[in-house]
């Protein structure tokens, strides 16, 4: 490259870094590299398909008017060409080019049009969409947590697939943690580390599900670390899953947990009734049937915190139904998930149930749960309460006050966005409220 052009690139870069949107030059175009200008014509190395098409979409048309206004070139062309690269990233670039997509491993039910969002997951969903939208740009990494069954892995994919739908060259690997250890180990067997290498490092964006089992395995971790700065320093976009927030997970190293929590970190909470009528009504149309809504709303109720087994429920009824030649009908379906739902005959939860629950939990009295004592260690016990009152009955933030010694609505509703908001953030008091949930569910008779 000669030093006129280089030069000129230079002048570009600092135009661009004024007048261009913010990340515009120091994510995307700061990977081009000149390669001539001839006939008034720019061209513009670029490492992959996927940058090209970024730069294209969203960047070529102001990069056009920089350089026509300074009378640099009349027209900008990117071409992704290996020549000007040199060393390890040529090769791997050109075997990454020339090598058939890689079987992404992608469920191919799992877009952003079959996931339902609710409360639960409102924050994950728009977080992966605007990951999915903006790679390498919005949150890098983008780290998703929360409970068995709840929708990570589904997210994780969908990013996948809109990436692939709208950039179709784009280099997309998803993996479970088990799975890149798994590889790791055999790569090192076989003396295949380098392909290893060129697998995770080669690629536009990586998914690693259940990230919490790289725990005490350590040399994974180390390679996983490489691999990160690596695709991080590319600005290549990183989403992961866990079981629980970064700093949770046991016995990973604290350069990696930091690492985790550079973009954005989001959970996934169970999701509420409205929520799991949603996503069976959404699952049963997928497959073409029509699930009385009486049945879609008993199964909702009885299988709470987990949407796997939500769905595998919904399968057995279709499945029953079809075997036995017989309607999907509440008696019915109870009769056929009766391993899974135990109480086919409980009753409704009561306020009072949960209040005899959470008082004897932290050691009170029912009768101070309803006072307007205030201790700290009181007054969380009361909104604990109410918020599994809220979460767990029918009854109104009003109905709920009333129970609870005539105290304000707005009382009430503090005390659940208060409760919400803790169980973001601290796994273990997540785990004594799901505990409790639990235990007033099944306390129904
Ligand atoms: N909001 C949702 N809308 C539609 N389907 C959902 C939703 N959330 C979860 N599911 C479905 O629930 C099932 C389990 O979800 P998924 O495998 O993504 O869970 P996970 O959080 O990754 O669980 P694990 O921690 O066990 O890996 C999948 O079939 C998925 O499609």
């Amino acid at each position: 490259m000669n030093d006129k052009l280089n030069d000129m690139w230079k002048e570009v870069l600092s135009m661009a870094r004024e007048k261009l949107p913010q990340g515009a030059t120091e994510i995307w175009l700061k990977t081009c590299l000149p390669i001539s200008l001839e006939g008034g014509i720019l061209t513009l190395d670029v490492p992959n398909v996927f940058v090209k098409e970024q730069i294209q979409s969203r960047f070529l048309g102001g990069l056009r008017e920089l350089v026509t206004g300074r009378g640099l070139a009349r027209e900008v062309e990117l071409v992704v060409g290996t020549e000007m690269r040199d060393g390890e990233q040529k090769r791997a670039e050109t075997a990454a080019r020339q090598a058939p997509p890689p079987p992404d491993g992608l469920n191919p039910n799992y877009y952003f049009d079959t996931f339902v969002v609710g409360k639960s997951n409102r924050l994950a969903h728009a977080a992966s969409l605007a990951v999915a939208e903006s790679p390498g740009v919005a949150y890098n990494p983008l780290f998703i947590w929360g409970g068995v069954g709840l929708g990570k892995t589904h997210l994780m994919h969908a990013i996948g697939h809109y990436i692939l739908e709208h950039l179709p060259g784009a280099r997309v690997v998803y993996a479970s943690s088990e799975k890149f250890t798994n590889e790791l180990i055999s790569a090192i067997q076989n003396n295949k580390t380098q392909e290893f290498k060129a697998k995770f490092r080669n690629v536009d964006i990586l998914l690693i599900d259940d990230i919490q089992f790289l725990a005490n395995k350590e040399s994974t971790q180390e390679e996983f670390f490489h691999t990160f700065n690596s695709l991080h320093n590319a600005k290549r976009q990183i989403v992961l899953s866990s079981d629980r927030p970064p700093k949770e997970i046991q016995s990973i190293e604290q350069r990696l947990v930091s690492r985790f929590e550079w973009g954005l970190v989001t959970d996934i909470q169970p999701p509420d009734l409205e929520t799991r009528i949603a996503i069976l009504q959404k699952k049963a149309e997928f497959k073409g049937y029509t699930i009385p809504e009486d049945v879609v709303y008993f199964l909702a109720q009885n299988i709470p915190s987990n949407i796997r087994e939500l769905e595998g429920a919904l399968n057995r009824i279709i499945a029953c139904s079809q075997l036995n030649m017989e309607p999907i009908t509440i008696e019915n379906a109870a009769e056929w998930l009766k391993d899974i739902i135990k109480m086919q005959k409980v009753g409704p939860v009561s306020i009072e149930m949960i209040q005899d629950i959470v008082a004897s939990h932290f050691g009170f009295d029912v009768e101070d749960l309803k006072s307007s004592k205030r201790t700290a260690d009181l007054a969380l016990a009361r909104q604990v309460a109410m918020y599994l009152a809220r979460e767990l009955t029918e009854s109104s933030l009003q109905q709920i006050g009333m129970a609870f010694n005539k105290k304000d609505h707005t009382t009430v509703l503090h005390a659940c966005r208060k409760i919400e908001e803790m169980l973001k953030e601290d796994v273990k008091m997540k785990k004594i409220v799901d505990n409790l949930a639990d235990n007033v569910r099944s306390s129904r008779e």
